[in-house]
C-alpha cells in the first residue's frame, strides 16, 4: 500500500496522543519528533520536513490546543491540515484552451510512464465527454509509436503518427492540424525521454513548446525513484517550465517521499497519480483525500467516484429488483464480485474505507485476490441450472464442481454457505428498515 510505513508510524504516534486526556508541551514535542522521523524515513526532502514540523509546532503547542478537551484530536487535525497544504491544498485541474484544441504535452525521462499516461489521460478525458487525440512524437523508441497505436485502438481514439523519420516538431505541428480537421478538442503529445536530463532532449522539447504553445506541459515522474523524482521535476521546471506533474507508479511506492515533496520543492502541483498499469489506473490528485488516507481516516469520496465509474447503474437497478423478488442467484453473486473487482485492486479499495484504512488493520485483513479467483472458478464450473438453484447441488455435484474448478469440496461448501448467508442478509435489507428493527443497535 502506498504510504504504508508512514501511515503506520503516524497512526501509532497519534494513538498514543489520543489516549491521553491532557497534553503537555513535552508530549506534543515528543510526538512531533516521531512524526519527523517517520517523514524522513518515508524519504521526504529534509528541508521540507523541517519546515513542516516547525509550522505544526507553532500551531500545536499553543494554549488553545493544550487546554482543549480533546488535545490529541486537535493535533491530528492540525497535522491533517498541514499535510494537505504540503501537497498543494486543493486539487489542481487541467486548464483548457478557449479555442480548441487544448494542447497537452507530456514530458519526462525514459521509462517514467509517459506513453502509458498518455493513454490513461486520453481515457479519462473521453470519460469526461471530451474528444481527445494522441500524437506519437517519440521517434527514438520505435516501440513507443506502436504502443500508442495499440492504446488508441483499445480506447477507440485517434493516434496521429508520421513514423520515425520526421522531426518531433513537425509531427507535433501536423498532429495539431489533424486534430483540428478531425474535430478533436484535446490533443496529448507523447514526447521522447532520455535516461538523464540532457541538453539535446531539452532543446527538442523547447522547440516543440515554441512551435505548438501547449496549454499544459505535464512532467511524468516515477514515484518509486523518490527524491530523484523531485530533483528531475526541479530541473525540468527550471529548464523548460512545467504546469504540473503526473506522479506514476504510486501503487508500487510504499514510502511516498516524492508525493509529499514535489509541490513544496518545485512549487508545481501534482495533477494526477498513476496507481497501476491498467488504463483506468489514473487518479486526479486530491491533497486532502491523500492526507486523510495517510492518517487512516479513509477516502470515501474517491471510493464513491470509483464505484460510480465502474458499477453499471442499470445492472444495479436490475439487482435491486431481483432482491425484491428474492431471485438473487449465484450468477448475480459472480457479477457483483466482478464489478467490485473492476474498481481496482482490493487493498487499494479497502484502504479508502474509514476504519479499515488504518494501515495495521489492512495488514491483518490479508486481502487475498486468489480466493476471489477460486470463487469465480467454482461458479463457472456449475451448470446454469445449478447457479440459479444452488439448493439442488448435492454431494456428487459438489464433488464434480470441485474437480472442475481445481478446488476442494470444502471450498465449494464454504461458497454455498456464504451465498446462503449473503442472500439472507440481502433479503433483510431489501425488506426495508422496518424488518431490521431489533436486529441492529441503531434501528432500536
Ligand atoms: N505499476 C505501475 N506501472 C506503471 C504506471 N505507469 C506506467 N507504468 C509502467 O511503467 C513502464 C514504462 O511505461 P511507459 O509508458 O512505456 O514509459 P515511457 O515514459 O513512455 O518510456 P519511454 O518511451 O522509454 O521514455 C510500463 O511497463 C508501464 O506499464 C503506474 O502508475 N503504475
Amino acid at each position: 500500500m502506498v504510504f504504508q510505513g508512514l501511515a503506520e508510524k503516524l497512526q501509532d504516534t497519534f494513538k498514543k496522543l489520543r489516549g491521553k486526556g491532557k497534553l503537555s508541551e513535552k508530549d506534543v514535542k515528543a510526538a512531533l519528533k516521531e512524526v519527523k522521523l517517520a517523514l524522513l524515513e518515508a524519504d521526504v526532502n529534509y528541508k521540507v520536513v523541517k519546515n513542516f514540523i516547525k509550522k505544526i509546532e507553532i500551531r500545536a503547542v499553543g494554549h488553545e490546543v493544550l487546554a482543549s478537551l480533546t488535545p490529541g484530536q486537535q493535533v491530528i487535525k492540525i497535522v491533517n491540515n498541514e499535510l494537505t497544504e504540503l501537497m498543494g491544498g486543493s486539487k489542481s485541474a487541467l486548464s483548457f484552451a478557449d479555442s480548441p484544441p487544448t494542447v497537452i504535452m507530456l514530458v519526462g525521462l525514459q521509462g517514467s510512464g509517459k506513453t502509458t499516461s498518455t493513454g490513461k489521460l486520453a481515457k479519462s478525458l473521453k470519460q469526461d465527454g471530451k474528444r481527445p487525440a494522441m500524437i506519437a512524437a517519440d521517434i527514438y523508441r520505435p516501440a513507443a509509436i506502436k504502443q500508442l497505436q495499440v492504446l488508441g485502438d483499445r480506447l477507440d481514439l485517434p493516434v496521429f503518427t508520421m513514423g520515425d523519420q520526421s522531426s518531433p516538431v513537425d509531427i507535433a505541428k501536423a498532429g495539431i492540424s489533424f486534430a483540428q480537421s478531425n474535430n478533436n478538442d484535446v490533443v496529448i503529445i507523447d514526447t521522447a525521454g532520455r535516461l538523464h536530463v540532457d541538453e539535446e532532449m531539452m532543446d527538442e522539447l523547447k522547440s516543440i513548446r515554441q512551435e505548438v504553445k501547449p496549454d499544459e506541459i505535464l512532467l511524468v515522474v516515477d514515484a518509486m525513484t523518490g527524491q530523484d523524482a523531485v530533483k528531475v521535476a526541479n530541473k525540468f521546471d527550471d529548464l523548460l517550465g512545467i504546469n504540473g506533474v503526473i506522479l506514476t507508479k504510486l501503487d508500487g511506492d510504499a514510502r511516498g517521499g516524492a508525493a509529499l515533496s514535489v509541490k513544496a520543492v518545485t512549487g508545481k502541483p501534482i495533477k494526477f497519480v498513476g496507481m497501476g498499469e491498467k488504463l483506468d489506473a489514473l487518479e486526479v490528485f486530491h491533497p486532502d483525500r491523500m492526507a486523510s488516507r495517510i492518517l487512516g481516516m479513509g477516502d470515501v469520496l474517491s471510493l464513491i467516484e470509483k464505484a460510480e465509474a465502474s458499477i453499471d447503474a442499470e445492472k444495479a437497478m436490475e439487482l435491486e429488483e431481483k432482491l425484491k423478488q428474492n431471485e438473487f442467484t449465484l450468477e448475480d453473486f459472480l457479477d457483483q464480485m466482478e464489478q467490485v473487482r473492476n474498481m481496482g485492486p482490493l487493498d487499494q479499495i479497502l484502504g479508502m474505507i474509514p476504519g479499515l484504512s488504518g494501515a495495521g488493520q489492512l495488514k491483518n485483513l490479508q486481502v487475498d485476490e486468489k480466493q476471489l479467483d477460486h470463487i469465480t472458478a467454482i461458479i463457472n464450473s456449475m451448470t446454469p441450472e445449478e447457479r440459479r438453484k444452488p439448493d439442488k447441488i448435492n454431494g456428487s455435484r459438489r464433488k464434480r464442481i470441485a474437480g472442475g474448478s481445481g478446488t476442494s469440496i470444502q471450498d465449494v461448501n464454504r461458497l454455498l454457505k456464504q451465498f446462503k448467508q449473503t442472500k439472507k442478509m440481502m433479503k433483510q435489507f431489501s425488506g426495508g428498515a422496518k424488518k431490521m428493527k431489533g436486529r441492529l443497535p441503531f434501528f432500536n
